[in-house]
C-alpha cells in the first residue's frame, strides 16, 4: 500500500514501514496531486481533509494523529466510504500539564497559592475532566460546564454564566460551527464582559473558540484582565498586538509532549490495523524513552505550594516556550513560516507522570500534593 503522511508525524517508519511505502509531505501545503496513488492518508491538524483534497484519489483510509477533528470533513468521508481514525485523548495529559504550568506562573505573578484561585472549565471531555481531577485533588475550587455530557460523566456542573465568574476560565471544547452548542466565538465581547475585570482566560483548545478581535479590545479596556493563549484565530497567522498583550503566548504546542505526539501515532496505527484487518504488531512502549530520566528531589524544608510549582515547571516550563515565541515573532518577516517553524522544531518534552519526584518519607502532605498533580512520587 502507498501511505502519504504529514512529515511531522513521529514514528512513521516504526509503526507503518511494514504496512506500505511511506511518502512524507508538508502537511500545510498537501494537495490532491500528492495523493494520486495513495491508499492511506495520515495527517495532523494543519491539513484540511475534504472533497477538494480527496475526490478522484484512491485513498481508502484517513488517520489524524490529533485529538481535534475540525480540519476533517467527517460527513464527506462517511459519504465516500473512506475509513477514519483520530486519536482521542492522546495528548490530554500534555494539555493539562500546559494549563498547570500556566496557572503556576499566574499564581507566582499575583503572589497567590493555587488554592486562592477558582478555575472555570468549559468542556469536560478528556482534557477538561483530567484537568478537573488534578485541580480538585490539589484542592483548587473548580466550576465546570459541558452541555453535551451528563454530570455522571463530568462531575457537578453549573451554567456557563456561573463558570464565567471564576478567577480563571480555561477552554477545552472542540471547534464546532453548527448546532445549539456551537463553539465558534463562544467567548465573544458579551461573554468577556461577564467575566471579572481581573480574570484570566486560558485558551488551549482552538483559536476561533475565542473572538480574538473582541479579546484584544477587552484587554485594551480592562488592563487587569489577562489571557494565556496557545491557539490563535487564523493560524498560522496571528494578531501580534494580541500576542503582546498576553501574559503567556505559545504557538499551539500545549499538546506537544513526546508522549502525546507518539501516542497519537499509535492510536492511528491501531485504527488503521482494525480497518484493514491487519494484526497489531507494534506498541508505543517499544519506542518511548524510559520515564524517570528527569528527577527532582525535595528536602523536608520545602514549602508545600512552592514545591508543587517547582515540580510542575521542572516537568514543563511554559515561560521558555513563551520567550522563544515572542523573540521569534519579533524578529520575523514571515509570521506564517515562523509559527510553523516553532512548531516543527519543538524541543523534547515529557508528560508530568514521567517525572520522578523524591520526597522525604515523613512529608506526607507534600507526597499527597505531588501525587495529586500526577507526579511519580518516590519516598527518600
Ligand atoms: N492546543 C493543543 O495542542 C491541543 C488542543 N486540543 C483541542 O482541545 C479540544 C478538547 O480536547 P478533548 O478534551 O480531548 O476533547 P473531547 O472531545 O474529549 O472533549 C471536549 C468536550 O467539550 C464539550 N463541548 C462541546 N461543545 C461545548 C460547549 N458549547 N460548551 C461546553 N462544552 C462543550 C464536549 O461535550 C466534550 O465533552 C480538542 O477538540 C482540540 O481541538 C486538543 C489537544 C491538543
Ligand atoms: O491534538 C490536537 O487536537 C492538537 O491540537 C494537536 O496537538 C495539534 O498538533 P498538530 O497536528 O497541528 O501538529
Amino acid at each position: 500500500m502507498h501511505i502519504v503522511a504529514d512529515e511531522n508525524i513521529p514514528l512513521l517508519n516504526e509503526f507503518f514501514a511494514d504496512i506500505g511505502t511511506i511518502t512524507r509531505v508538508p502537511g500545510r501545503t498537501m494537495t490532491a496531486a500528492d495523493l494520486a496513488t495513495a491508499d492511506i492518508l495520515l495527517v495532523r491538524s494543519v491539513t484540511r481533509v475534504d472533497e477538494a483534497l480527496l475526490a478522484g484519489t484512491p485513498v481508502k483510509f484517513v488517520g489524524t494523529a490529533t485529538i481535534g477533528t475540525d480540519h476533517i470533513d467527517l460527513e464527506y468521508l462517511q459519504q465516500a466510504g473512506i475509513g477514519f481514525k483520530s486519536a482521542p485523548g492522546c495528548n490530554a495529559q500534555a494539555v493539562v500539564d500546559y494549563v498547570l504550568s500556566a496557572l503556576s506562573v499566574l499564581v507566582d505573578e499575583r503572589g497567590l497559592q493555587f488554592t486562592d484561585l477558582s478555575v472555570g472549565i468549559v468542556g469536560v471531555g478528556n482534557v477538561g475532566l483530567l484537568l478537573r481531577q488534578r485541580l480538585e485533588a490539589m484542592k483548587v475550587p473548580v466550576l465546570a460546564v459541558d452541555p453535551l455530557r451528563s454530570e455522571e460523566e463530568t462531575g457537578p456542573q453549573v451554567s456557563l454564566d456561573e463558570v464565567l465568574q471564576a478567577d480563571v476560565v480555561s477552554l477545552h471544547t472542540p471547534l464546532t460551527r453548527e448546532g445549539e452548542h456551537a463553539t465558534y466565538h463562544l467567548i465573544n465581547a458579551e461573554r468577556l464582559a461577564q467575566m471579572k475585570p481581573d480574570a484570566c482566560l486560558i485558551n488551549s483548545c482552538r483559536g476561533a473558540v475565542v473572538d480574538n478581535t473582541a479579546l484584544l479590545a477587552h484587554m485594551q479596556k480592562h488592563r487587569d484582565f489577562e489571557a494565556i493563549l496557545d491557539v490563535w484565530e487564523n493560524e498560522p497567522e496571528l494578531n501580534v498586538d494580541l500576542l503582546q498583550r498576553c501574559l503567556l503566548a505559545t504557538p499551539h504546542i500545549a499538546g506537544y509532549s513526546l508522549d502525546g505526539k507518539m501516542r497519537g501515532t499509535e492510536f492511528v496505527y491501531q485504527g488503521l490495523c482494525e480497518f484493514f484487518g491487519l494484526p497489531v504488531r507494534r506498541k508505543l512502549a517499544q519506542f518511548l524513552p524510559e520515564p524517570g530520566v528527569k528527577r527532582v528531589n525535595f528536602s523536608d524544608q520545602a514549602p508545600l505550594h512552592q514545591a508543587l510549582r517547582t515540580a510542575i515547571r521542572a516537568a514543563y516550563e511554559i515561560r521558555v516556550d513563551d520567550g522563544v515565541m515572542r523573540s521569534a515573532i519579533r524578529r520575523s518577516d514571515n509570521l506564517r513560516e515562523t509559527f510553523d517553524r516553532l512548531r516543527s522544531n519543538y524541543p523534547l518534552r515529557r508528560d508530568i507522570p514521567t517525572l520522578r519526584v523524591g520526597v522525604p518519607a515523613k512529608c506526607q502532605e507534600l507526597q499527597n500534593l505531588l501525587t495529586s498533580a500526577g507526579f511519580d512520587v518516590r519516598l527518600k
